[in-house]
């Protein structure tokens, strides 16, 4: 195997076929070389036969991580490239048009389209229609015809109303891509609209992709698509799991305890993003954390957009190491209170009126409408969040769907991950009103619900082994902490943030283009406020540490707190080129 090519789980890879079996064109073959991608995954192997040789419309439902992106991206570059060859003096159409649910995403589509065309000259170029907001710059991009568009409903649907002159009637790919989320979103409406500026079923082929599919999608499966394929490819083989899932069953305060206990002693070692219900709770988490000397960066909706994406850039250079994430679409909403059985219906996707079902897997193998208007929700899925070694349900979901969208936030293409839970019992719940939080009333039924779906996803979700005894040790040192972290503390932390990430964002308009390196020194974790916090509260004190720990704390990995299990000495999480496998010690 040659440096750059890319480690990939055999649960992933279809290694029956090379990218060379599919006839790629060479310019595209080797910037897939270039990637490092030796073998297409069983999605991407599926949809090149699919939809380049048998010309089908794709419907697929496959795993978080699977490489969705690659499955519709490299038969739309080989179509174009193949069609540039043949009809050279031909005039340039926008030939694709890729609709995703969030502006992260089609940055990251378009990115990935440019590093697939990075040997194709202008053939094919493909423009991010969020990312263009100047009317004149982007009339006039239009009008060079560019072939691949990458854009939301909304914007796609705005910018047609708006210039008359683009005309997508000879479309030949058309993708939606997280199709189940854009009906959640609210952009079924705009999608019906789009169909009348799209010559449906004619010479078009359609992908539809998501890690989650049901029957909701139905109603769009018939106005998009033409006899799709279905491709179901979620089983992976039983033995030889990436993602090992843990919960522990605790109260609310202890959520706090818990997070500082596994962040400050470094059990969990490598980049860790954790996942928190609601905008106030993020700069909680953030500010609590800050006081014992722990650095995390916040991303959620109310950022603004260039600041996310240079949020995910920079976490995904391993800038930082800890992400808390606001996952907006699991705020729980009293009145409704029906979010996780809305959301839940994963189970199946109607296959009846379809002409081919292919099931390949290795090992044999009410709709909630949101109003997209309101809000951006969900800003993290979809997105290809590079190495992460553990996600943290710091607030559980309220839907086993959000669940296998958060964790799978790991353990993507192949690699390894954890993902660890933290389940509120009911009987807990409410009896810490600062700590409290109005979805973690449902957290066990909701928790069992996970567990099920997984359970038939072939999964485990094991309890994680911790000593709760030493978690008291540290107890005391959080109270003060804690009360700290007002809810004066934290609107004011949010609306510094605000402040603060609208400045950044200004500074990183003006300097994207201009100056790259530049950016490097616009931090996002810097501390937020400075709330009254004991600074020996940095410093864990060596009688507090586990007796594997306490020579050095900088130098922790996973410290396991039973006496007896032996520890590897390994080096702090800062930058670590080396890969580390945190789960090897979990898995015992
Ligand atoms: N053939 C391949 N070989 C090696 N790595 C790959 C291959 N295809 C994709 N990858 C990598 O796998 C990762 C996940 O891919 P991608 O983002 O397309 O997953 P996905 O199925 O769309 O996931 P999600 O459902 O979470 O959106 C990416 O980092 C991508 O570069």
């Amino acid at each position: 195997m040659s440096d750059n090519k890319v480690a990939v789980s055999k649960d992933y890879v279809d290694d029956s076929v090379t990218f060379d079996s599919f006839n790629l064109d060479p310019r595209l073959l080797q910037a897939i070389n270039k990637l490092g991608f030796e073998h297409p995954t069983l999605i991407q192997s599926q949809s090149l036969r699919l939809s380049l040789q048998e010309k089908k419309d794709i419907i697929a439902k496959a795993s978080t991580g699977s490489g969705k992106t690659a499955a519709y991206c490299i038969p739309i570059l080989q179509s174009i490239l193949v069609d540039n060859e043949s009809n050279s003096n031909s005039t340039n159409e926008i030939q694709s048009v890729v609709l995703v649910p969030t502006k992260e995403l089609a940055q990251q589509v378009s990115s990935f389209f440019k590093e697939l065309t990075m040997y194709c000259g202008k053939i094919s170029r493909s423009v991010n229609l969020n990312e263009i907001v100047n009317d004149q710059l982007l009339s006039s991009i239009l009008n060079e015809k560019p072939e691949i568009l990458v854009s939301t409903p909304s914007r796609l649907l705005s910018i047609i109303e708006a210039n008359s002159n683009v005309n997508l009637m000879n479309l030949k790919y058309l993708v939606i891509d997280e199709v189940d989320l854009m009906i959640s979103y609210g952009y079924d409406e705009d999608l019906d609209k789009l169909t009348h500026y799209l010559n449906l079923k004619q010479h078009m082929q359609v992908f539809m992709m998501s890690a989650t599919l049901n029957e909701d999608i139905n109603g769009l499966k018939e106005k998009f698509c033409n006899k799709p394929a279905i491709l179901k490819l979620q089983d992976l083989d039983n033995q030889n799991r990436r993602l090992l899932q843990y919960y522990i069953k605790t109260n609310e305060y202890d959520k706090f305890l818990l997070i500082y206990v596994i962040l400050k002693l470094n059990l969990i070692r490598g980049k860790i993003l954790v996942f928190v219900n609601n905008l106030d709770r993020g700069y909680k988490l953030k500010l609590f954390l800050q006081n014992f000397g722990i650095r995390s960066c916040i991303l959620n909706s109310e950022l603004p957009i260039n600041s996310r994406l240079h949020i995910l850039e920079e976490f995904n250079k391993n800038v930082y190491n800890l992400l808390i994430a606001t996952d907006e679409s699991n705020e729980y909403d009293e009145e409704d209170g029906e979010n996780e059985e809305n959301n839940d219906n994963i189970e199946e996707l109607d296959t009846e009126s379809t002409s081919e079902t292919v099931n390949n897997t290795k090992a044999n193998a009410k709709k909630s409408k949101k109003n997209s208007s309101n809000k951006e929700y969900g800003v993290t899925r979809g997105v290809d969040f590079k190495n992460v070694a553990c996600v943290i349900n710091f607030d559980l979901p309220t839907s086993s769907k959000a669940y296998i969208h958060r964790v799978g936030r790991t353990a993507r293409g192949g690699k390894n991950g954890m993902a660890l839970s933290f389940v509120v019992m009911k009987n807990e719940w409410g009896k810490h009103k600062p700590s409290s939080l109005p979805s973690a009333r449902k957290d066990e039924r909701v928790f069992a619900k996970i567990e099920r779906t997984q359970t038939k996803l072939g999964y485990e979700v094991s309890p994680y082994q911790f000593d709760n005894k030493q978690l008291d040790n540290f107890r005391y040192r959080m109270d003060d902490s804690f009360r700290s972290i007002t809810q004066t503390a934290v609107r004011e932390a949010r609306l510094k943030e605000i402040k603060m990430e609208l400045m950044t964002s200004e500074k990183l308009k003006r300097h994207f283009e201009e100056n790259p390196q530049d950016l490097a020194t616009l931090r996002h974790d810097k501390a937020l406020s400075k709330i009254r916090a004991d600074v020996n509260l940095k410093r864990v004190p060596d009688y507090l540490l586990p007796p594997g720990a306490r020579q050095d704390v900088t130098k922790t990995g996973f410290v396991p707190f039973s006496k007896n299990k032996k520890r590897s000495q390994g080096k702090r999480r800062t930058g670590v080129k080396k890969k580390v496998d945190v789960l090897k010690r979990h898995r015992k």
